[in-house]
């Protein structure tokens, strides 16, 4: 792998007395692509949170672009690159598609928007519309294309694909890999949708019990059933 950019050295970090991160490594390049999958409650999500600064960490360190950020809050993190689109879903439901984009601008400039359109064409259609009028898929969209408007260097996806029907989620793919071909932005994807992941994916992480557990091309993770049945407790079609 060229330099990392991301780094993650022996997290460890919980909720109280549980442990879920124990121990956890891993490494991200500049513009890849990773897969995070692994079975319900082994620490994806605790990953993200912790690599944003919303878990303190109880062991480890984590450096992005050769710094360590192990003690910036949130906000620095942000401003140094990195973005996170939450499970949640990131957006204002009382504002419109664009007013939302407005408030995601920042010091950017207005030409800012436009290229979210451009990405996202059906948010363009939807720009008059109020954040409850729009589909699940439609309000993924917009969180994704907030996130970008900050220019990070690697996005963290929790779960996009979530409760979204086959098609919207093969429009959303179809928008992440125009983002990826057009920004060159790294990104970490956490799915249970992980046939679809992997096939986005270049590289694959398994987690289990908050460590890495299987790292491997995602394209071959895609067709390794042993190991998919084994960490991922599911088939892949
Ligand atoms: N705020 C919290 N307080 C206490 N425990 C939590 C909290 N958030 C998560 N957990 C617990 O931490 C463990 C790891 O959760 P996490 O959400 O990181 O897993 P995950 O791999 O993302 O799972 P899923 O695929 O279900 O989202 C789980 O046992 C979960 O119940």
């Amino acid at each position: 792998m060229t330099e990392a950019m991301l780094k993650l050295e022996s997290l460890k970090a919980g909720y109280g007395p549980t442990t879920v991160l124990d121990g956890l490594s891993l490494a991200v390049a500049p513009g890849e692509r990773v897969a995070m999958v692994g079975r319900n409650g082994v620490g994806k999500t605790t990953t993200l949170r912790a690599i944003m600064g919303l878990v303190p960490l109880a062991g480890g360190r984590i450096e992005f672009l050769g710094e360590d950020i192990s003690r910036l809050s949130p906000h620095q993190r942000a401003r140094r690159g990195l973005g996170y689109v939450p499970q949640t879903r990131d957006i204002f439901p009382s504002l419109t598609v664009e007013e939302n984009l407005l408030a995601g601008l920042k010091h950017r400039p207005r030409s800012a928007v436009d290229e979210a359109y451009a990405l996202f064409p059906r948010l363009a259609e939807r720009r008059r519309n109020g954040g409850t009028q729009l589909s699940g898929g439609e309000q993924q969209m917009l969180s994704v294309a907030r996130a970008l408007l900050g220019r990070p260097r690697l996005i963290l996806l929790d779960e996009p694909l979530e409760g979204l029907a086959p098609l919207i989620r093969q429009e959303l793919l179809n928008a992440f890999q125009a983002m990826s071909r057009e920004t060159g932005i790294a990104v970490v994807i956490v799915e249970q949708q992980v046939d679809e992941a992997l096939r986005y994916a270049r590289r694959a992480l398994v987690l289990d019990h908050g460590t890495v557990v299987h790292e491997s091309d995602a394209q071959v993770l895609l067709r390794d059933t042993e190991t998919l049945d084994r960490w991922v407790g599911m088939a892949v079609h």
